[in-house]
């Protein structure tokens, strides 16, 4: 059994504020500001360039990525860590689209992240081959994976509503088809149980920042099944994902399996918090946290629609349907938000008028959920959020 009281003392969260948007920037972990100060001081102040080999820098994207395979069912040596998430379904993509030259379609779905559909466009134009990205309604992907799909390019958890794809089915029917699946589990990963491998997943890729609490800009994740490591190519063939770096051979050869899918230097002092957030996990059963998650965002709509009418669900009822997050509707959502964050509570808007809040057990109790509905409650019934102080937008939302 997961002990959530032990997991939130490993996260510092400030004073007075409810934290309802891990699903999109997680926690610091009480060891991350250590792990970063060694990292900086005994490891690059000390060691200097030494340090590539005696501190472990140069296999730190294996090493953490074999922790991060553990947490969406994929065997070790099957995940690297580096660049953002948008590189990696870039990198991704085209991996998949060489496996399948005969093929010109790639499927995706309307509720996909946009960084997501325009990596996916931008590739297309640059191979200049007559591929096309066709983008369905998230209910019309199944039926829409014909003969001529080379890949689908799916986000498992839709990051405005929560909807949940069946990874495993989808995969199936891809698969029947003679397609390609990769997967996005940007808002999966530590959010929910994955196993890419019962799925058959051919790649996966997320990022580290959201529900894996690795910081800002942390480095995103990329899984290539075994089954196609040795023959995916690697578009962006960096020094880093040669068979042998320190050769400085002119020619490419690519390295061994995952190894191929880096590209240039490792972000060390970003993989050095991520590394440290990631220790949490090993007190973790994800079945735990599932079951806590599922009991926080039923709590948390049972409280929201039992006092604010105005407010309409937009995430499937179904709990079995969803990730780790709620959404709901208001036409002026925008400054019932900045009203919400004014008084600690703290989600994120997406425009134009979904509320969202992200439910992470891992330091986040029933009681506070029902405090933050009780919040927002008063917000609605006072119009709180009609205080011009809330009508001016951030850059950032
Ligand atoms: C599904 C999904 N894909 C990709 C991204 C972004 O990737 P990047 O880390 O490159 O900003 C996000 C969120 O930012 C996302 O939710
Ligand atoms: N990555 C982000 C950023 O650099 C700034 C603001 C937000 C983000 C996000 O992660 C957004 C997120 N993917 C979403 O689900 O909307």
């Amino acid at each position: 059994m997961t002990d959530f009281a032990a997991t939130r003392a490993a996260f510092d969260l400030p004073e007075g504020v409810i934290y309802l948007d891990g699903n999109s920037l997680g926690v610091l972990p009480r060891g991350a500001a250590a792990r970063v100060e060694r990292t900086i001081r005994a490891e690059w102040g000390e060691r200097l360039i030494r340090a590539w080999n005696d501190a472990g820098w140069m296999t730190q994207p294996a090493r953490v990525g074999d922790r991060i395979a553990r947490l969406i069912g994929a065997p070790a040596g099957s995940v690297v860590v580096g660049d953002t998430l948008s590189i990696k379904v870039y990198q991704a993509l085209a991996a998949a689209l060489a496996l399948r030259p005969g093929r010109r379609i790639v499927l995706s779905d309307s509720g996909n992240f946009p960084t997501d559909l325009y990596i996916a466009q931008g590739l297309l134009d640059t191979l200049g081959q007559g591929h096309e990205l066709r983008v369905v309604a998230p209910e019309e992907v199944a039926g829409a994976i014909t003969g001529d799909v080379a890949a689908t390019l799916l986000t498992e958890v839709d990051y405005r509503t929560g909807r949940l794809h069946d990874m495993a089915a989808l995969t199936r029917v891809a698969h029947e088809a003679g397609a390609l699946a990769i997967w996005d589990l940007a808002h999966s990963a530590g959010a929910i149980p994955v196993d890419v491998t019962r799925a058959g997943a051919d790649f996966a890729v997320g990022c580290t920042y959201k529900y894996l609490n690795g910081g800002p800009g942390a480095p995103a994740f990329i899984h290539v099944a075994p089954r196609h490591a040795a023959v995916a190519r690697p578009a962006l063939a960096g020094w880093m994902g040669h068979e042998a770096p320190f050769a400085f051979d002119a020619a490419y050869r690519p390295g061994a399996g995952i190894e191929r899918m880096r590209v240039g230097t490792p972000p060390v002092i970003a993989l050095a918090a991520l590394e440290a957030a990631l220790e949490v996990w090993d007190m973790v059963d994800m079945r735990d946290v599932r079951a806590a998650s599922l009991r926080l965002s039923e709590r948390f709509i049972a409280e929201v629609e039992a006092q604010c009418p105005a407010l309409e669900l937009a995430s499937p009822r179904d709990a079995a349907q969803r990730g780790s997050q709620v959404s709901f509707r208001h036409p002026h959502a925008y400054p019932v938000m900045a009203a919400l964050i004014d008084r600690g509570v703290i989600g994120d808007v997406r425009a134009p008028d979904i509320l969202r809040f992200g439910f992470t057990p891992l330091y986040l109790s029933e009681q506070e959920v029902v405090r933050a509905a009780g919040v927002l409650a008063t917000i609605m019934r006072d119009e709180a959020w009609r205080d011009p102080r809330f009508q001016q937008r951030q850059a950032v939302t």
